[in-house]
């Protein structure tokens, strides 16, 4: 089987991956992640996943072989793109502004097969309904650190499971990567999961 190159360094991406049972590689380079305002919100997930899948590509030509995987995640509300808070205020007003409301997170993923060059680019969204979360909370939260490095400031799969009160479409696209999504983009390369 061919092996599979995750362009990320996203500690969640890795883990789902690796749960699939398959050996993964890493291969994470920096990459520009600012955006086009006039993109849709499906084109910068598409466009920020390609762009960490083709860098990877770009820097293991030649040394790794296989099926290179890149995702983006972000959160939306009232139409407004929310990536990861740049600081702990940043990261109140995202909290505060998606408590007591519906909000929609959508992942982009992209698969390159190194040897054909053949390109797969889809996205995912799924549906999150928060519960009202006061202020004090709110900050206790932040000074946990789980925020940090989470598009929209929480984590579904951590203590900001806590604020959920359901959701309606694939948990894992929340997490980051949905892996039914990307067992059929495999089959499409030839890779069965089972
Ligand atoms: C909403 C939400 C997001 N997230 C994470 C998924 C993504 O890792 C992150 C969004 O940032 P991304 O830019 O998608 O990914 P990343 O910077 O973590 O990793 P890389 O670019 O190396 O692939 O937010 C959660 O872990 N739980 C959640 O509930």
């Amino acid at each position: 089987m061919k092996p599979l190159i995750l362009a990320s360094s996203s500690p969640r991406r890795i883990s789902l991956l690796e749960s699939l049972g398959f050996p993964v590689k890493i291969a994470k380079f920096e990459t520009d992640e600012t955006f086009a305002y006039s993109l849709s919100v499906e084109e910068v997930v598409m466009e920020l996943a390609q762009r960490k899948a083709l860098n990877a590509l770009h820097h293991v030509k030649g040394v790794e072989e296989g099926i290179i995987i890149g995702g983006d995640t972000v959160v939306v509300l009232d139409g407004e793109i929310m990536g990861k808070p740049r600081n702990e205020e940043e990261a109140f007003s995202m909290i505060n502004a998606l408590q007591g409301r519906t909000h929609d997170v959508y992942s982009g993923l992209v698969c390159i097969d190194y040897e054909s060059q053949k390109q797969l680019v889809r996205w995912k969204r799924t549906k999150v309904v928060m519960k009202h979360i006061d202020n004090d909370t709110i900050w206790r939260y932040i000074k946990s650190g789980e925020p940090m490095d989470k598009a929209g400031a929480y984590a579904i799969q951590g203590i900001g499971a806590t604020f959920i009160e359901g959701i309606e479409g694939d948990y894992f696209n929340v997490v980051g990567l949905s892996l039914s999504l990307l067992s059929d983009m495999l089959k499409a390369f030839g890779v069965e999961i089972l």
